[in-house]
């Protein structure tokens, strides 16, 4: 049986295993001045199962350490050593020893020991010594380095343990052929597999899955409007956008300073002929051996290819120095025409959301109003007897409605027109007439709470009457049972009642729907990689949405950890977290140290 390992280096880590005795060290202490010859820079981590000293009693180092510090540093200028002093009673962890390795420089590190994990590994056996083969029960071993006598399935490399020139070439050829994992991020939609559709879908279906099923329900519209760049905010272009000029329109300089042509060096003495400003040119062509004084954004003249800037110069009457002649380079500090759009380039394609840089950019471009998509109208409504509204008085056994507003806001900031239909009372009736009413005035439906098991749960009865609708059992948490279907030609979403089910759900199934809805193209769920600071726990086959706090630690990372008690009716977690922790449902624990992802919540809660 071997331990969960995944390499955390942008390098190979390959183990070297064997009963004790068998020869590692004395192997890798002749492999190794080997590899070096062959330009291979090398790390090396050895497992020591006993209580190990590197220091020297009496040496200013030692009695630091010994007088209560952590840690100790020592460096020199050939050489630096870290003594972390770190009583576990479990092994020391491979990953955490693996991030203190400088991969940057190093190009593969050689792990002696660590037998249990899995991480790919060459056996060292000698038949002689009569021990049981490692690669029996280990699938991580990919070359067994043996004497003659040990029988070594065709599956793997046969290596000559006294051959270490050959041991070189294998660890070589690993070294240069290896290739990073590929990262898998926990919800791919993409690659999702289809569902069926049925209710009888007990067992639940995956994040991907629902994703992927939601986004099979929704049409893109093809609706669109004439909008003034002013009045647009977050909404999404119907055409591409072609610019009609070169920006910048002119050959300008990015520097206060003096154009001329680089001709001119190595003469250092220039004449300076005219002074241009922004906005205005020189009319003639600027001769070698003459400059004129610019500043930033002017047009540069024609016969001028360099600019310096003005700190580098001297200038006496008409009489320009150039300091630092050997720093100038040909083109320094020149905008080209058309560098940054093209005349005839498509500036903007159609389906991209219109942020502040793209609405920059379009004015830039001199338009002034754009073709959109129309924006989704969004209703919301809040169910449930217990369901009060702020500002009333609260009655007993009853909660003030959060979900309607956590919903209307996070659909205002994905562009949406939004329509409140307020509380609605359980009654299969009432709810039957909000729907159909509902599903006349909007593209999209969102309620939340009722699409549970409980006895007051009407929404599946009045989707009946006016509707189809699927009911899933997403295997997550938060957010268990959802709803999606239509009123007539409008989307419908029955999200769960818990206040953070209801913003999880939403970010992760009604986020995307909308998106495609309003036309917008090639979004993608944003993931980052981040160190867990504390071990986290989900279920495997269940994806687990943990509310975190990710900080960039000192070592530059981004490190992330949960803002504590996780009840999915706890929007406190929510307020203090800025990320999802997203794990997978092909993963249950994360130690502490281990890689997880997260999904930051941006600008969009
Ligand atoms: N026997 C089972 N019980 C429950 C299951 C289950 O599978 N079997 N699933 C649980 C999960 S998971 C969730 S989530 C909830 C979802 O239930 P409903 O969608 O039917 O929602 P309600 O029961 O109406 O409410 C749940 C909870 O949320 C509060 N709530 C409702 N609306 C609002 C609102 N607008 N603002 C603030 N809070 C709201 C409500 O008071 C409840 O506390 O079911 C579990 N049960
Ligand atoms: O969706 Mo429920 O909130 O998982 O507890």
């Amino acid at each position: 049986m071997t331990a969960l390992f995944s390499n955390p280096l942008p390098i190979p880590v390959l183990g070297f295993c064997a009963y004790s005795g068998t020869g590692k060290t004395t192997l890798l202490k002749q492999l190794i001045p080997l590899l070096n010859q062959r330009g291979l820079r090398l790390a090396v981590i050895k497992h020591a199962h006993h209580n190990f000293d590197v220091d020297i009693p009496g040496k200013d180092s030692f009695e630091m350490r010994k007088a209560g510090a952590r840690q100790v540093l020592v460096a020199s200028h050939v050489r630096w050593a870290l003594m972390t002093e770190d009583p576990v009673d479990d092994d020391p962890q491979l990953q955490h020893l693996l991030r203190q390795i400088e991969a940057d420089k190093v190009d593969i590190v050689l792990v002696e020991g660590f037998k249990k994990l899995a991480l790919p590994k060459i056996e060292l056996h000698r038949a002689a010594h009569n021990k049981p083969l490692i690669h029996m029960h280990d699938e991580n071993i990919v070359a067994i380095a043996c004497c003659d006598e040990t029988i070594v399935p065709d599956s793997l490399t046969r290596l000559d343990l006294n051959n270490v020139a050959q041991i070189a070439d294998f660890v070589q050829h690993y070294q240069q052929n290896w290739q990073a994992a590929a990262i898998k991020v926990p919800i791919d939609a993409s690659n999702a597999t289809t569902i069926d559709n049925s209710e009888n879908n007990s067992n639940g279906i995956s994040v991907s899955q629902g994703i992927a099923a939601v986004l099979a329900q929704v049409k893109p519209t093809n609706q669109t409007e004439l909008v003034d760049l002013i009045d647009i905010d977050n909404h999404v272009l119907a055409q591409d956008i072609i610019s009609e000029i070169n920006v910048p329109q002119q050959t300008n300089s990015a520097m206060d300073g003096y154009a001329f042509a680089f001709n001119s060096i190595p003469s250092t003495t220039l004449k300076i002929v005219a002074e241009v400003l922004a906005g205005h040119n020189y009319p003639n062509i600027l001769q070698d051996g003459e400059a004129v004084r610019i500043m930033t954004g002017a047009t540069v003249p024609q016969g001028a290819d360099t600019i310096q800037a003005r700190e580098l110069t001297c200038e006496q009457g008409q009489q320009l120095t150039l300091l630092e002649p050997e720093s100038i380079v040909k083109g320094q500090h020149v905008r080209l025409a058309g560098e940054d759009i093209a005349q005839g380039e498509v500036a903007l394609a159609a389906g991209t959301r219109l942020g502040a840089a793209e609405l920059g950019l379009m004015a830039s471009l001199g338009f002034h109003r754009l073709p959109l998509f129309k924006r989704p109208i969004v209703a919301v409504f809040s169910t449930g007897d217990e369901v009060s509204q702020p500002g009333d008085l609260l009655k007993p056994n009853c909660i003030y409605d959060a979900n309607r507003y956590t919903i209307l806001s996070m659909a205002k900031k994905l562009g949406c027109q939004v329509i409140d239909l307020g509380i609605i009372d359980d009654n299969e009736q009432t709810l039957t007439n909000t729907l159909s009413d509902a599903g006349s005035k909007a593209d999209i439906v969102i309620s939340s709470g009722g699409v549970s098991v409980g006895n007051a749960d009407y929404i599946k009865m009045a989707l009946a009457n006016v509707g189809s609708t699927h009911f899933w059992r997403i295997n997550m948490r938060p957010g268990r049972p959802l709803a999606v279907g239509h009123i007539n030609q409008s989307l419908f979403f029955g999200l769960p009642g818990n206040p953070v089910a209801v913003m999880v759900a939403f970010l992760q199934f009604v986020q995307p729907a909308i998106r495609k809805l309003a036309g917008e193209v090639n979004w993608q769920p944003a993931f980052m990689p981040a160190i867990a600071s504390q071990a986290l726990r989900s279920k495997t086959g269940r994806t687990e949405f943990l509310r975190g706090i990710y900080t960039i630690g000192p070592d530059g990372k981004i490190h992330v950890s949960t803002t504590g008690a996780q009840g999915s009716g706890m929007l406190s977690s929510m307020v203090n977290a800025n990320c999802l922790i997203v794990i997978g449902d092909d993963n249950d624990t994360v130690p502490a140290g281990g890689s997880v992802f997260i999904q930051p919540f941006a600008d969009l809660l």
